[in-house]
């Protein structure tokens, strides 16, 4: 395992590549270009700045997060050609530049989705939460005004305002892509750049759908074991992985991570390790990383990335925004800081533990 610090670029973050080398155990960071649009290609000179400026500071780039799939792709679209033609360049430019590792999602319309992005606990910190309720209020086309008015001006990951412009027509367009289209279109793409990342040795790693369940009508396939299972059958092979993400798949209290975790050895390529709290179906805060403060069992996630020999990068995923840090939500420094140092220590004892 590696611990790792998400991080969107000098122009971007709020935290320093300074900052984050001084975060005990963490070699490196899983970062982006932050202005590349879904469908352009990455041109290997601004890889490889990117790359100079993170080990200038004496830390490496452990993966991508994301690089993002164009709508047409998952739409199923004839110009789909065109774009995996451009992510095969980007994916061969990161290949060439030793970068190894890309994480990127599959859902229709919206990346993760959030009733409020600060939302106050009792000890005073703010989380990101979700209330199935009040999404159900929201109109689906307005949903980027609410999430933007809530971001602390910050641009939100995954919500690239250009794209979230045009959502009428977006929402349009998935008319026809039911979870089966959703699911061959996936597979399309997948089989069209793997031989790629076989050559130059990229592991893809698709992010769990967030939530878990469908949101606004669009569909999910990658929320639970079996469609997991289903997706990683139809592609066998190796650089065809996850990025097992522990608050995603655990908005679903019925999918059990450490067996998740368990069942998917040798396909598991790069951990998002957080807690959240459930209150009830389809309603859960996030929390701090520490086991009892939310509903999952951070001990026994992390003996399941141990005992399947996770030798990739690890992240503390979402902090709270805590000690007046005022950041993009979810990625302050201070509580993310917490979260690897906690999941350092709970990485500590199971090693010490095993070699007894
Ligand atoms: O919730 C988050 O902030 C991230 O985990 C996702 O946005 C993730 O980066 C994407 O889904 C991966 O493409
Ligand atoms: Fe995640």
């Amino acid at each position: 395992m590696k611990m790792t610090l998400r991080w969107f670029g000098s122009k971007y973050d709020t935290v320093t590549l300074e900052q984050i080398r001084q975060i005990p155990g963490c070699v490196g960071v899983i970062t982006t270009l932050y202005d590349a649009k879904p469908g352009e290609v990455w041109s290997r000179e601004a890889i490889r700045v990117m790359k100079e400026e993170v080990e200038a500071a004496g830390l490496e780039v452990s993966g991508i997060e994301s690089v993002n799939i164009h709508d047409d792709i998952k739409i199923g679209l004839p110009t789909r050609d065109k774009y995996i033609a451009n992510y095969i360049e980007t994916l061969e430019n990161l290949g060439k530049e030793g970068i190894d590792l890309v994480c990127y999602n599959f859902m229709p319309v919206f990346d993760w989705t959030r009733s409020d992005l600060a939302k106050e606990r009792p000890d005073g910190s703010t989380v990101l939460s979700y209330d199935q309720e009040l999404i159900d209020r929201i109109d689906p086309t307005r949903m980027f005004e609410e999430m933007d008015a809530n971001s602390n001006g910050f641009p939100l990951p995954g919500w690239e305002p250009e794209r979230l412009a045009r959502i009428k027509e977006l929402f349009e367009m998935y008319k026809g892509v039911d979870e089966e289209k959703l699911f061959e279109n996936l597979i399309y793409f997948l089989k069209a750049i793997m031989p790629t990342c076989e050559k130059y040795g990229v592991k893809m790693a698709i992010h769990m759908d967030d939530p878990a369940w469908s949101v606004f009508g669009l569909p999910r396939i990658i929320n639970n074991k079996k469609n997991i299972q289903r997706m990683l059958d139809a592609v066998p092979v190796v650089n065809n992985g996850l990025t097992l993400c522990t608050g995603s798949l655990g908005s679903d209290p019925n999918n059990d991570i450490p067996d998740i975790i368990r069942s998917f050895k040798g396909r598991v390529h790069f951990g998002h390790v957080r807690n959240l709290i459930h209150y009830g179906p389809g309603k859960f805060d996030e929390a701090a990383h520490l086991s009892s403060d939310g509903s999952l069992d951070m001990y026994e996630i992390m003996k399941a990335f141990y005992d399947i020999g996770m030798e990739g990068p690890i992240r503390p995923d979402h902090g709270r925004m805590i000690w007046g840090e005022k950041a993009m939500p979810g990625y302050g420094l201070y509580d993310r800081a917490l979260g690897a140092t906690y999941l350092n220590g709970i990485w500590e004892a199971i090693d010490k533990a095993d070699k007894k």
